[in-house]
């Protein structure tokens, strides 16, 4: 950094909190690529509508006697709070783009649907660093209100930093366009994120390969647990549920629904019964039938709550008594929408479960997408998948380059 005054999103930053930012750890060693996909199976040969239908599936809400209610926890440091209030008031004063109709007239590229569900925040990002270029030489000052800019769009103070000094070093006391930024913000976006893009590799030496999904309530777990297993069962593989979210009934209801549209038997118990005692069976009948791949929902839980938390460390000591080396995939889903709590949720989740990769649902109709820049820089976890929709075709594998262009505005 040089000694230039601090903007005024970096300042406030800096005087919240005097924890130091941790450098981030190595990105984990590289793993094998996932199998090439087979050809699709008729296993599911209907196309699938977006999920939960909602005759079938009451809405996922979480019930508020049995479940504490989604949303930021009550233990999110003073200063991030402070921070995020301040960045959504600026970010509410920007005109609300509609989120994309889900119904395409035509079949859209993963790109193009990628692009329109990150259409909010990149235009969030565009507005505002045009506004900023508006006829100037680059000067410090416009530097400054750069890195509030950036700040503000969730992408972290170190990417911040980092598009700013690219431009200082580059392009200062010359002519700068809207467009040049947004090439320097590309381009810094996809250093950050290309570590973290890995594939989730199913190991075939593990019969069955563990999946478990945690993340807070209504993250997307139970959705992406159907999308994955669509997925799964398209590259042959024989896929096994366990509707391990044992509060809620109609999350067993609803797990109960993708195991219909996959063709995946989906182990369940009356709601209300143990969790762990649930995903003991379903690691024991996946092993005895020697299926691919177990994919094992939990109950939605903020990271705040202790007794929730002790209670999803049970269920992984209880699957570890069936078999050691598991689970072989602990995924965190994180809902976009969160902002900057998303960064406490790795954090926890992390500490007390062993998260190995991140899905990131609703980047759709969200100006808040740069969050997953920040939460790459600061942790370094594999992101295996994003969502932009319900829709089971609406989850691809995260790749940087699509990403950082999407969210830079690139069409
Ligand atoms: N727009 C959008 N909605 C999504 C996405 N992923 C999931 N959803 C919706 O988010 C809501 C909650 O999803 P669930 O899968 O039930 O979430 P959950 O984490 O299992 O919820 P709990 O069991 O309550 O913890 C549902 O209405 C999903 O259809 C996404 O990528 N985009």
């Amino acid at each position: 950094m040089s000694d230039k005054k601090p903007g005024f999103f970096r300042r406030l930053y800096d005087a919240m909190t005097d924890e130091p930012r941790p450098a981030p750890p190595p990105p984990a060693p590289p793993e094998a690529l996932p199998d090439a996909p087979l050809a699709p199976i008729p296993v599911v040969p209907e196309a699938v509508p977006p999920a939960p239908e909602p005759d079938v599936v009451p809405a996922p809400a979480p019930e508020p006697d049995e479940l504490p209610p989604p949303g930021p926890p009550e233990t999110t440091p003073d200063y991030v709070e402070d921070v995020e209030d301040l960045a959504a008031a600026r970010l509410d004063s920007v005109p609300v783009i509609p989120a994309p109709a889900t119904a395409a007239a035509e079949p859209q590229g993963w790109f193009q649907r990628l692009a329109s569900g990150l259409k909010r925040s990149s235009d969030n990002l565009s507005t505002s660093i045009t506004s900023v270029f508006t006829k100037r030489k680059l000067d410090a000052a416009t530097l400054d209100e750069l890195e509030d800019v950036l700040i503000q769009a969730d992408l972290g103070i170190d990417t911040a930093t980092a598009i700013t000094e690219t431009l200082r070093r580059d392009r200062f006391d010359r002519d700068v366009s809207g467009d040049d930024v947004r090439n320097v913000l590309a381009s810094e976006v996809e250093k950050v994120l290309v570590p973290v893009a890995r594939p989730l590799a199913i190991d075939t030496l593990h019969k069955p390969f563990v999946i478990l999904m945690i993340g807070v309530n209504g993250s997307g777990k139970t959705t992406t647990i159907g999308k994955l297993a669509q997925k799964f069962a398209r590259d042959g593989r024989s896929v096994m549920l366990a509707a391990g979210d044992t509060f809620r009934a109609a999350a067993i209801e609803q797990l109960q629904v993708w195991g219909q549209r996959t063709g995946a038997p989906v182990i369940t118990r009356p709601a209300g019964s143990d969790a762990s005692g649930l995903a003991f069976d379903a690691v024991t009948q996946a092993k005895a039938e020697g299926r691919d791949v177990l994919i094992i929902d939990t109950a939605g839980r903020l990271q705040n709550r202790d007794e929730l938390m002790n209670e999803l460390e049970k269920v992984i000591r209880v699957i570890k008594k069936v078999e050691p080396s598991a689970p072989h995939a602990t995924l965190l889903t994180l809902d976009a929408t969160t902002g900057q709590n998303a960064l406490k949720q790795v954090e926890i989740f992390g500490q007390r479960a062993g998260v190995t990769g991140l899905v990131m649902t609703k980047l759709d109709g969200t100006a808040r997408g740069g969050i997953l820049v920040a939460i790459a820089q600061k942790f370094g976890l594999p992101v295996h998948f994003i969502g932009v929709g319900e829709g089971v075709e609406d989850l691809e594998p995260f790749e940087a380059r699509d990403f950082a262009r999407a969210i830079a505005g690139f069409d």
